[in-house]
């Protein structure tokens, strides 16, 4: 008997409940940076402390000018130097520096480690998603989505705490001082000042934003234009269509130029208007603190002191524009990232799933109906039993549902009535990963990963010896093609296998199902795309592996399967005959149709199903 082990991975990846607002998918963001709860305090403390330094530069300043105001009305006393004011003033440069650094030294793992928990969240969550969700997916939209996504984690991560947090840190330490120490004028004209700003700032760049969103629009369709016209080159050549295209090319780059320049100018206002008020609030700001050192209230030193906290104040927010912005871009980026992981699994092992037990692996179809789409039904009460050891066929016209078949085995889909067992577990009270580590198959079109052959073929089994997989490849056939490549195992096969043919393909995935040893095989028009000699081969050795082994053929050439211990014939999604061989041509129906049919044209048929050969190659996991 053997046990097949579960995977716990699907059950490590909680799926957070649905979100909308920007503020939801920061609530979403924080648990994974508050994991390193330590760090993240200690990088606020750095942050604190820089802000202090910075905020003290100003403060030391002060000093050194009062002392060199005293010292100019006390010429006596000209000769000493406030070497200590001097030592503070370049030792709190430093800490600003130093403290930054830190910082960041401290919160970078707290990023990135966010960044790797959630890109493998997601990554975990799409492979537990159901083959519905991926054949309706664009692969391209969606990869770039969690390329933006965590990209703009990192974004927003740096932004906020890097940017706005210290920049809101450092005013309230501004305000805070001017407020203890000076005429409430001056808190009350910063303030106002910069509520008025950052208002100004988050308004016009909302504005602004539809331009920039505008000119990007504008450019990727100029540029889908441009290639569109570039790849059918020859098109426009017999059509004599250059200056057509031209136009149509000069269309679009002109409504980007229009764009472009709206952005630009709107640029300018931003600029300007931030200009303005940041010179109406340091103006005011001087014009109290000059009638404060004129009214004796205020020193020099004073006046220098609120000057610089004005304009160390404002320099960050130059950037606000900016930083607002990929901030919510940054945030849109990651809500789709995250809506990733608010898709509905549809398929999920159930709680007290247990492993798959096989002691054979007898398959049975319990009255089975089933629809992709709830508007059309594609199998009706199919029922069979694929008795343990032994070879069941399912033959029928393209799209009748064998391989639909297949899919329901691997529960790729639940039914919508009826109940399939393997050895008497329902597919739904068993784990998903133990259900398909039981099954084996060589499918209709093989895809392969875009790595070396020794790799794809190892896939079935990932700590295969060397050994194991020529073994394997020579059962397949397919080790001596693969020794006369320049490179033999190492050989690259291209994106989705593609620099191997189509029978070479398949043959790597007869051998890569060896590697896996499965309780059950299916094969679902195995030999399809292979030659009729390299066929006969390869039934011949796909009929040994088959031997006592349960077995699902999904067949179109009759001959091939002639030998199963049960032959169903389907017809749109209904069993209508079964039986042998034998008895199903004695009973002269639709199988015996097509069996007098192809005996007649064989070049209709395609191929499928094992023949025999002595050894077989297999190796035992
Ligand atoms: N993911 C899907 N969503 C909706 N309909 C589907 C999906 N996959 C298959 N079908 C439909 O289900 C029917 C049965 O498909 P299936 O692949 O089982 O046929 P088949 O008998 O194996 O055909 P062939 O011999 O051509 O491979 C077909 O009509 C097909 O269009």
């Amino acid at each position: 008997m053997r046990r097949y082990s579960s995977s716990s991975s699907d059950a490590a990846t909680p799926v957070p409940a649905p979100k909308h607002s920007d503020w939801a998918t920061l609530k979403t963001l924080l648990p994974y940076l508050w994991t390193y709860k330590w760090r993240v305090s200690l990088a606020l403390l750095f942050l604190i402390a820089a802000k202090m330094a910075n905020v003290g530069v100003p403060l030391v300043l002060k000093r050194l000018v009062d002392s060199m105001t005293i010292t100019a009305t006390h010429p006596q006393a000209m000769l000493i130097l406030p070497l200590g004011i001097l030592a503070a003033y370049g030792a709190l440069r430093l800490s600003t520096t130093l403290f930054t650094e830190l910082r960041e030294f401290v919160f970078a793992r707290v990023t990135q480690r966010a960044v790797r928990t959630i890109a493998l969240q997601v990554f975990r969550h799409l492979h537990a998603l159901s083959l519905r969700f991926h054949l309706n997916r664009q692969t391209g939209g969606m990869t770039r989505d969690i390329e933006r996504g965590t990209r703009g984690i990192s974004s927003l991560v740096s932004y906020t705490l890097f940017s706005i947090l210290p920049t809101l840190v450092e005013i309230t330490l501004v305000l805070s001082y001017l407020a203890l120490h000076y005429d409430i004028w001056f808190t009350v004209i910063t303030s106002a000042a910069l509520v008025t700003y950052i208002a100004f700032t988050v308004v016009v760049t909302e504005w602004r934003t539809h331009f920039r969103r505008t000119m990007n629009t504008l450019d990727s369709k100029a540029n889908t234009k441009a290639i569109d016209s570039l790849i059918n080159y020859e098109t426009v050549k017999y059509f004599g269509n250059e200056s057509y295209e031209a136009k149509r090319y000069d269309d679009g780059l002109m409504a980007y130029e229009t764009a472009a320049v709206k952005s630009q100018t709107s640029l300018s206002i931003l600029n300007t208007g931030q200009s303005l008020i940041i010179a109406i609030a340091v103006t005011l700001i001087l014009w109290r603190a000059t009638q404060g050192v004129i009214d004796g209230k205020m020193t020099l030193g004073d006046l220098v002191l609120v000057n610089s906290f004005m304009i160390q104040l404002y320099i960050p927010l130059n950037f606000l524009g900016v930083i607002y912005r990929e901030i919510k871009q940054s945030l849109a980026d990651m809500e789709r990232l995250f809506s990733l992981l608010d898709e509905n699994r549809e398929i999920a092992d159930a709680p007290d799933a247990m492993p798959l037990f096989t002691s054979g692996a007898q398959v049975h179809f319990s009255h089975v109906d089933f629809s992709y789409e709830s508007n059309r039904q594609i199998l009706f009460d199919v029922d069979f039993t694929i008795l343990a050891g032994t070879t069941t066929a399912v033959v029928g016209h393209s799209g009748s549902g064998k391989s639909t078949l297949s899919r329901l085995l691997f529960r790729f889909y639940d039914i919508d009535q009826g109940k399939i067992t393997i050895d008497g577990q329902d597919l739904r009270s068993i784990t998903q990963t133990s259900l398909r580590q039981a099954i084996g198959i060589v499918p209709q079109d093989t895809v392969l990963f875009n790595d070396s052959i020794e790799y794809n073929i190892a896939y079935g089994m990932p700590d295969a010896s060397k050994d194991q997989i020529i073994a394997v490849a020579k059962a397949a056939h397919i080790h001596d093609f693969i020794e006369s490549l320049p490179d033999g195992y190492a050989s690259m096969v291209g994106e989705r296998g593609l620099k191997l043919s189509g029978g070479e393909k398949q043959r790597v995935a007869i051998a890569r199902t060896l590697l896996k040893n499965p309780a059950l095989l299916i094969f679902d028009e195995a030999t399809s795309a292979l030659d009729s000699k390299s066929e006969q081969a390869i039934q011949t050795q796909l009929k040994e592996i088959a031997k006592n082994r349960t077995t699902l053929v999904i067949a179109h050439r009759l001959s091939t399967i002639a030998d199963a211990e049960q032959i169903l014939v389907l017809d749109h999604g209904r069993i209508i005959e079964r039986g042998t061989h034998g008895q199903l041509l004695a009973a002269d129906g639709a199988y015996a149709q097509m069996w007098a049919r192809q005996q007649a044209h064989p070049e209709e048929a395609q191929a499928v199903s094992p023949p025999s050969i002595s050894q077989t190659p297999f190796v035992e996991a």
